[in-house]
């Protein structure tokens, strides 16, 4: 259970998340929606620790990890895949891949076959550079990066962002069987309904900072749909 209390972020003196609660079951499929400016991104990045948070707590089980690194993410088994992928381009897809079995929680010192199985494009451009990929490539290339390390819950950030139908399908269809096959638990921000319905078994909708609304996808009604997600 990743459970967030009462947390407030800031950037400087702006703040973006108010004394925001939230609880992610294990092995459940979480879609957080909300405008944009909403702050999804940064409620993202405060789970993986990419901001202090000004106040609040956040645990993940037992652990409290509310002043604890991102780099101990990885360790304790939360995967991210960011807005806009961050791949490395200068770097073969294979080093992009290896770059994280440098951390506690990978003992094998191989790229686990199972990334290549989901997305075999990765084998057939193994040795490309990451900046010559197309951006349905380097998406696929971002979440096997994240999936090198057997994490127990991937974090997505619109992993869907500029890519073309065939490969959304398949983004879709991998997080589908992740969840079902290893009860991976799936937290994705998606501003595509579709998508998020056929994912997400739970929504989160956040108006200015908080939880206006969350819980069964089968409860986002379009009186919630139209007041806080069409533009
Ligand atoms: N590094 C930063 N410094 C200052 N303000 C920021 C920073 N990053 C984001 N913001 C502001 O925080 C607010 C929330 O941003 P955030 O990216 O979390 O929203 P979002 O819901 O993910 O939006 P989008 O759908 O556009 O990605 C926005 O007003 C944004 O301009």
């Amino acid at each position: 259970m990743i459970t967030l209390s009462a947390v407030n972020q800031k950037y400087g003196g702006t703040q973006i998340l108010w004394d925001l609660d939230l609880a992610i079951k294990p092995g459940s499929r979480t879609c957080i929606m909300g405008r944009n400016g909403v702050g999804k991104t940064t409620l993202l990045k405060t789970i993986m620790g990419l901001l202090p948070i000004s106040s609040g707590k956040l645990t993940f089980g037992e652990q409290d990890i509310t002043h604890s690194s991102v780099e101990l993410r990885p360790d304790i088994g939360i995967g991210y895949v960011p807005q806009g992928r961050h791949i490395f381009p200068q770097l073969t897809v294979e080093e992009n891949l290896t770059v994280s079995l440098n951390c506690k929680r990978q003992t094998s010192k191989t790229i686990p076959e199972h990334v290549f199985e989901l997305f075999p494009v990765l084998k057939e451009m193994l040795h490309r550079q990451g900046g010559d990929l197309s951006g349905g490539q380097q998406q696929q290339l971002a979440i096997g990066r994240a999936l090198v390390l057997n994490p127990d819950v991937l974090i997505l950030d619109e992993p869907n962002e500029g890519i073309q139908p065939n490969i959304v399908q398949l983004i879709r269809d991998v997080l589908l069987k992740l969840n079902r096959e290893q009860g991976m638990t799936i937290i994705l921000v998606e501003q595509k309904l579709p998508f998020a319905r056929a994912v997400g078994e739970e929504f989160v909708l956040l108006e200015k900072g908080q939880v206006i609304s969350n819980g069964p996808m089968a409860e986002l009604t379009n009186e919630l749909v139209g007041e806080y997600l069409a533009v």
